[in-house]
């Protein structure tokens, strides 16, 4: 990648240097996260666990922050309306996505370097999510190569699904590589980041001098590629040079269906759609790349328009409750991802935190879609998220 992590500094900075430079305390003190509740409790358990500098590279965004603080308010600002008498059942909680048949609809959004959050990395979140029957999108800056990732999920469960995060490196031979490895690895669909052409800038990372993986950690995936020297590890890059031209390229060389991620605009959606892409995950990189990105959630609704049900759409950013999940059905999702409740869940307590986060999020997602009446995860319509605080009609 162009930024971070760059080989300009090496080593972890001091847990003592992390704390003079991270004044974070107070501002999230005021709260953006949960008030209560089981992953409140494993945030601040991650936060009281974690080294300061790497709490800050999970918990931080862009410049000022503010699209990492719109994600969540963006949920806070709706509500709800139950249907009632309509004799549904319970609620049923599995969806179809692409490779993923019958799966949870929280899906564990792509996040770099799982070793950082606890020693046991990726492959305790691949259990996790393969316990709770969600698929875990594996992040190609993983600290666990993609072959041992996905053997952790199916020695859980055998036919737990797994998909493979890429970012279209310039270098063709070096993309179709870590599409051979997703594949030898039995991963059952592409998930491609679209809303990186350059690095977002990190303030706290920036403060913390936060630019490499500490010694005895590496870019798993990115070992012995072409062009490199036997045993070593590339950097990840970003282009701002990548087209619709290079993400057909990437079809052409893979019969695994390729979803896009970090689209916001809907006539970008309309296009990944004519370009044949299997799923469109709305996101605004949980508000680490472009600042200025409004909330995930409200870029949902028109894109699930543009979308007019041909492929699934996904959200991820902000998500915190079962409430959450359902809100994004209703405005159009088919599933939602979460990146940093599976972090704080990891970091806490290993698999069995990250597996607590999901099976929390399971459970309120079914209760809530049975409080609103509803009989499955697509029986949740618009006109039932309404605005809080608006003003009255009367
Ligand atoms: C620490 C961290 C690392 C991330 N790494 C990646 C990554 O490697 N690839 C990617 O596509 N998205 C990455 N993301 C973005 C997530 O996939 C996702 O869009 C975002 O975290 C969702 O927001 P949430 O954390 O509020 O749930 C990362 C996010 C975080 C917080
Ligand atoms: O931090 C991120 O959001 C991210 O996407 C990333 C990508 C490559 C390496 C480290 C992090």
């Amino acid at each position: 990648m162009t930024r971070s992590p760059a080989p300009r500094l090496r080593g972890a900075p001091t847990r003592q240097a992390a704390q003079r430079a991270t004044p974070q305390a107070a501002q999230e003190a005021s709260g953006t996260g949960p008030a209560t509740g089981l992953l409140a409790r494993l945030r601040d358990q991650a936060r009281a666990r974690l080294d300061p500098v790497h709490w800050d590279f999970f918990e931080g965004g862009a410049d000022g922050e503010r699209a990492v603080a719109e994600n969540e308010a963006a949920f806070r600002r709706l509500a709800l309306l139950p249907r009632v008498l309509r004799g549904s059942g319970p609620a049923r909680t599995t969806v179809d996505l692409p490779g993923a048949p019958d799966t949870l609809p929280v899906v564990v959004a792509p996040t770099a370097f799982h070793k950082l959050a606890h020693p046991a990395g990726e492959a305790a979140t691949a259990r996790a999510a393969a316990a709770a029957g969600a698929v875990l999108t594996t992040s190609m800056a993983s600290t666990t190569a993609v072959g041992e990732v996905a053997a952790a999920a199916r020695a859980v469960r055998p036919e737990a699904a797994v998909w493979f995060q890429l970012y279209l490196q310039p270098e063709p031979a070096v993309t179709r590589e870590l599409v051979r490895r997703a594949e030898a690895a039995g991963c059952t669909a592409l998930v491609v980041t679209v809303d990186s052409p350059v690095f977002g800038r990190r303030a706290r990372d920036d403060r913390n001098r936060f630019h490499d993986l500490p010694p005895g950690y590496a870019a798993e995936n990115m070992r012995d590629l072409p062009g490199g020297p036997p045993g070593s590890t590339r950097p990840i890059a970003m282009s701002p040079a990548l087209s619709w031209a290079d993400l057909a390229a990437l079809r052409a060389a893979t019969r695994l269906p390729v979803l896009v991620k970090g689209v916001l605009h809907p006539e970008d959606a309309r296009i990944a759609v004519a370009e044949g892409v299997a799923g469109v995950v709305v996101s605004n990189h949980g508000g680490r790349q472009l600042d200025a990105a409004p909330a995930a959630l409200e870029a949902l609704p028109a894109v699930a328009d543009a979308v007019a049900g041909r492929v699934p759409v996904l959200l991820d950013g902000g998500v915190r409750s079962g409430a959450d999940v359902v809100t994004a059905l209703a405005l159009g999702a088919t599933a939602v991802g979460v990146g940093r409740p599976v972090l704080w869940g990891l970091a806490a307590d290993g698999e069995r935190g990250a597996a607590r986060v999901l099976a929390e999020l399971r459970e309120q997602t079914a209760h809530v879609l049975t409080l609103c009446g509803s009989a499955d995860c697509a029986g949740v319509t618009r006109d039932q998220v309404v605005r809080r605080g608006g003003q009255a009609p009367w």
